[in-house]
Order: C-alpha cells, then structure tokens, then sequence
C-alpha cells in the first residue's frame, strides 16, 4: 500500500468517528510462520495499520518486553530477508504494514534495496527511531521514490521549534511518545500529557498517535480523547506470546465509537 492510500485509510477510519488503533508486533516472534496470520487477526479485530517490528541485536529504544520478544524472533533465526519473504506470500492483504527497525539494518541492506524489497512486500512505510530528523534526508530522498512514508517521533521533551518541523515534515502519522524512557507498559503518565498531544494536534496535516506505555483500555481511550489513536506494543507483544487473544480484541475494541 503507498504512503497516500495508508493516509486515505486512516482519514476514513476517523471521518467514521473511531479512533486509529495501530499494534506493534515482533517479526519473528513465535516463528515466521505465525507472521501473517496474527496480521490477518489483527486486520480482522479491526487494526487500522500494523506496526511491525525488525527485530535487533541492539533496540536502543526498546524496553524489557520488546527486547526478550526480539531476542526470541533472533533465535528463531528471523533475519530481514525472511521477514521480507514472508510478507510477500500475502502481499494483497489490506491492511497497512509500517516497519519499525533502527538504521543499522537498513544501511547493511542497502537503504535504495530495503526501499525496493519494502514496495515488493506490501509495506506502507518505516519507523526508524534512531534516525534523528537532521540526518533523515539520505533515507527520505529515497523513500519518497518509492511512495513509502517515513512516520517520525516527537517526544515530551522535543523543544517547541522542533515539534512544529516535525509537524510540518509529517508523514503517515505523527508518533507522539508519551513518556521519557523507552517502551513498555506504565500505570501512569505525566499531568503533561494530554496538553502535549492537544499542542501537536494543531497545525499538524497528519493523524497525531500517541504510543509508549499504552496498555489498558482505559488508557487507550482517555488518550485518543486528546489526539487521533494510539500504538500499543509492548501489552500486544505479551499477549501474542501469552496466547491472550481477547485482550487484544478488547484493546482495540476500546478505540472504536
Ligand atoms: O510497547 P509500548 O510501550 O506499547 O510502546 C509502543 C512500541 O512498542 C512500538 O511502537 C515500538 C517498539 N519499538 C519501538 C522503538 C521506537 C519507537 C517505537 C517502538
């Protein structure tokens, strides 16, 4: 799916009057073999994109729960070439696919060949969290070519000149983290919150998702009030590798009307 029917997507999903709800899952996580078929579940409990994560040997980012998830996807001997092949036997699915990986994979790849291999396997665009927005050009020159958006983060801590050339550069969705640290499922967030996201809101000509910590449904409706969905990750990580399928139904159950 090109960045433009992924943005036509998400504008229907919320001209509709629900919420975007995008869930992260590993690669790799509980073998290749399940990948597509825990999309498809995700595609039929109503996911409006697929966050996929690459998984690697150094997730900066990454708290405890996605860590052990990608250090069992590595062990299963996932690499991004089988990923890539995996996502290509169902490529017509219709849902969005948004791969989440840091940069050092797609520089070994080859960022125009990663580009070229995302196109082939149906993906919609990339999170690349390690990619700070003054170093992005090399990689978006290329991904521009290939109609794939680049989603961008803006965290609690991006100074004020910062968040609006983010919200200008916007593509696919703003990321907006809701906490400082890395993921992971939290009880709390700070007081600050729902301000940060109403500030992003403004001006912004993509859906604003708030992610990091998001794990009840309580927590997902409160903060979509503020802006347009949210990521949950780490609680959808858990509940793959659980076998909890209702939590994952009833999770996004909770960003509908
Ligand atoms: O796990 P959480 O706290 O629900 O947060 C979402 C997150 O897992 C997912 O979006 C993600 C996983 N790894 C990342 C690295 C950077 C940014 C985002 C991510």
């Amino acid at each position: 799916m090109s960045k433009q029917q992924l943005e036509t997507r998400f504008k229907q999903i919320l001209d509709q009057g629900d919420k975007l709800f995008v869930p992260y899952i590993m690669a790799g996580d509980g073998g290749l073999d399940v990948l597509n078929e825990r999309i498809d579940f995700l595609a039929d409990c109503g996911a409006s994109a697929i966050e996929l994560g690459l998984p690697f040997s150094d997730p900066v980012a990454d708290g405890e729960t996605i860590q052990q998830a990608g250090i069992r996807a590595l062990k299963s001997g996932t690499t991004v070439q089988r990923v890539f092949d995996t996502l290509k036997q169902s490529k017509d699915r219709n849902i969005p696919i948004i791969l989440m990986t840091y940069m050092n994979p797609v520089y070994h790849y080859g960022i125009d060949a990663f580009a070229k291999a995302c196109v082939a396997s149906g993906v919609s665009g990339l999170i690349v969290p390690d990619l700070p927005m003054e170093e992005e050009q090399a990689v978006t020159d290329v991904l521009h070519q290939y109609d794939l958006a680049l989603i961008r983060l803006v965290a609690l801590t991006s100074p004020v000149a910062r968040q609006k050339e983010l919200k200008k550069r916007t593509e696919g969705f703003l990321y907006a983290v809701t906490v400082t640290g890395t993921t992971g499922e939290r009880q709390t967030f700070t007081d600050r919150v729902h301000q940060y996201l109403a500030d992003l809101k403004v001006g912004a000509t993509t859906p604003v998702l708030a992610g990091f910590g998001v794990s009840s449904e309580e927590q997902v409706k409160n903060l979509a009030r503020h802006c347009d969905g949210v990521v949950v990750g780490s609680r959808i990580v858990k509940a793959f590798h659980d076998g909890e399928k209702d939590v994952i139904k009833a999770l996004i159950e909770a960003s509908k009307q």
